[in-house]
This record gives structure tokens, C-alpha cells and sequence, in this order.
């Protein structure tokens, strides 16, 4: 499998809004889009675009977000994962699975709408990531 683009590096926040003011005062940086909620990955999420790749900002939804715990253990919020695109999702899937790594639950729509899957961190060098299939029009 061929490493893709980095489509975007994901920040864990307790509070978008906070977030997205901080980049306006550092960056002069304004959201991609208003955020919005995705329910069946227990995140709130909003995009803010640099030249060649996104941060995605996102704040826990539900009571059993994902991302829960690691403000817990991180309360200012920190990079939460990266997130790479490849052509073929099943393929990559199978890929990671053969050399071993845990890949942590199925394939689901992210927040492009196309399918993503999680790879551990403690088999990734401790840095969980995120593999995406690219979305066709960009192929
Ligand atoms: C917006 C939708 C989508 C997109 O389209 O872009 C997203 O990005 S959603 C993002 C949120 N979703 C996820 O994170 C799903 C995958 N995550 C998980 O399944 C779990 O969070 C986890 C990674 C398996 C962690 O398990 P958990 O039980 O929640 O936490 P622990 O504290 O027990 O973690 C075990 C171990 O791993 C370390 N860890 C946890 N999170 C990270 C991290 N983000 N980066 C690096 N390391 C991480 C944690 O510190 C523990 O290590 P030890 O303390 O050494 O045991
Ligand atoms: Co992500």
C-alpha cells in the first residue's frame, strides 16, 4: 500500500469555539465551515484549512466519545491523531491487519464522508491514526 496525502491532523478540544478563537488571534485563521456534529463517532468537529492539509478540531459529544478520555488524561486539549488518505480502504485494511497492527473496529463514514478506519497507537509508534479512503472526485 502507497502512504497517501495527510488529509488532516485531528485535535482533541474541550471547546471549539475556544479553539477556533485561538486561531484566529495566531493564525488569523477562520473555520472551513461551521462545525457540526457526527453522532456515530461521538464527536463534535470543525475544520480550520492550512495550504496543503486540515486541522480537524474536535470536541467530545455523548457519553461515550472517544476522545473522553483523553482529555481527561489531557485537559488543554493536544494532537489527538493524523490521518492519512489511500485509494483502496478494504485493501489498507487488510494490509495493517496482515503486518500485524490492531485496526479498532470497522470501516465507517468520517467526516468527508468516505470510509475510515483506526489503527492503534502502541502499534503505530504512539501515534493513532487514522487511514482514509480518498474521495473519488480527487483521485
Ligand atoms: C470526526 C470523525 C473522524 C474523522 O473522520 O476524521 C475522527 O477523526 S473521530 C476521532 C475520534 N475517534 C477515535 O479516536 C476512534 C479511535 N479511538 C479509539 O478507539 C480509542 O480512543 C483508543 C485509541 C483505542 C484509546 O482507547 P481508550 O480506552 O479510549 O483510552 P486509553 O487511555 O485506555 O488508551 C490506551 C493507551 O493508548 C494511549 N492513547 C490513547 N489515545 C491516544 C492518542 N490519541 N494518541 C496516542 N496515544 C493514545 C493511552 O495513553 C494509553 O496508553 P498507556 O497509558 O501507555 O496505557
Ligand atoms: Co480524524
Amino acid at each position: 500500500m502507497k502512504l497517501g496525502r495527510l488529509n488532516h491532523v485531528g485535535v482533541a478540544t474541550p471547546s471549539i469555539e475556544q479553539s477556533l478563537e485561538l486561531y484566529r488571534t495566531m493564525f488569523n485563521a477562520e473555520p472551513h465551515g461551521p462545525a457540526f456534529d457526527l453522532p456515530a463517532q461521538g464527536v463534535r468537529v470543525c475544520f480550520v484549512d492550512t495550504p496543503n492539509s486540515q486541522i480537524e478540531l474536535i470536541e467530545p459529544l455523548g457519553d461515550h466519545s472517544p476522545v473522553a478520555k483523553f482529555l481527561e488524561k489531557n485537559p488543554l486539549g493536544g494532537q489527538h491523531h493524523m490521518c492519512f488518505e489511500v485509494p483502496d480502504i478494504q485493501i489498507a485494511k487488510a494490509e495493517f491487519e496482515a503486518n500485524g497492527a490492531r485496526v479498532l473496529g470497522e470501516a465507517r463514514i468520517g467526516a468527508h464522508g468516505t470510509l475510515v478506519f483506526f489503527v492503534h497507537p502502541k502499534d503505530m509508534g504512539g501515534v493513532l491514526t487514522e487511514i482514509m479512503e480518498t474521495p473519488k472526485a480527487a483521485n
